[in-house]
């Protein structure tokens, strides 16, 4: 299957009053479907940001970035149909319960069952018994599982996922960094993640480290 997010000398950098942040330059690399991918590197390099241009969340400044889905060229609303996110905060809608907040993106796309698929999600990740909790009635790790929930709730090619152990204890980490595997090779969705967790790196076919001086495979 030839499902993939190719950028191609890509160079992205901010203007910014106090003059220019150049965060990467000529940058080509390639993240195949159906494998585990990880982002590391210092703060500040520009981890954020590369996840952010491959998501199609952002533009590069210089260079192409391509999305492929089994050969057919996707555009960014395709690709954002396709895509699953999760984030270092979770960001789940507050005045929503965790059922409604996994149900949400199915509802978006139109699904009829959008109800009943969020409920199995929520079994999945062990929060069955939470569906009608709002996000503040959970803890950090809780609210995680149910944005994983949500990522993969609606069967993506591709999940993002930008530091989604960051703020979690170390046990709360790897049961995170496990269901998140688990989902990613059940589903064969492509998993690109940025993470400053070894442990959590070493669990991804590919590791790519960003430094000032450009990217390199890690392993
Ligand atoms: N919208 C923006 N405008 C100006 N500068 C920005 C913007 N977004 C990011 N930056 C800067 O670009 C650099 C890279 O940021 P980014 O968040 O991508 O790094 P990171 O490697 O993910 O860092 P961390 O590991 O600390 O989260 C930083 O210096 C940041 O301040």
């Amino acid at each position: 299957m030839n499902t993939e997010i190719a950028l191609e000398r890509v160079s992205h950098f901010f203007d910014t009053t106090n003059g220019r942040i150049s965060l990467f330059n000529d940058l080509s690399l390639t993240f195949n479907g159906g494998q585990t991918h990880a982002i590391v590197g210092p703060s500040g390099v520009g981890k954020s940001s590369l996840l952010s241009l491959s998501a199609g969340l952002e533009s590069p400044r210089k260079g192409t970035i391509s999305f492929k889905l089994e050969g057919r060229e996707l555009t960014i609303t395709q690709l954002r149909k396709h895509s699953g996110f999760v984030f270092q905060q979770f960001h789940l809608l507050p005045e929503l319960d965790a059922l409604s907040n996994v149900a949400l993106p199915l509802k978006l796309s139109g699904d009829q069952n959008a109800y009943e698929i969020a409920k199995d999600w929520l079994e999945k990740v062990s929060l069955g018994d939470r569906a009608g909790h709002r996000p503040a009635q959970l803890s950090g790790g809780e609210q995680q599982r149910v944005a994983i929930a949500r990522a993969f709730a609606t069967q993506p090619a591709f999940v993002f996922a930008d530091e989604p152990t960051g703020n979690l204890d170390a046990a709360t980490s790897s049961m995170i960094t496990d269901l998140m595997f688990e989902f990613a090779h059940e589903s064969k969705a492509a998993l690109i993640v940025v993470t400053h967790s070894n442990a959590l790196a070493v669990r991804a076919h590919n590791c790519f480290a960003l430094s000032p001086s450009g990217i390199e495979e890690a392993k």
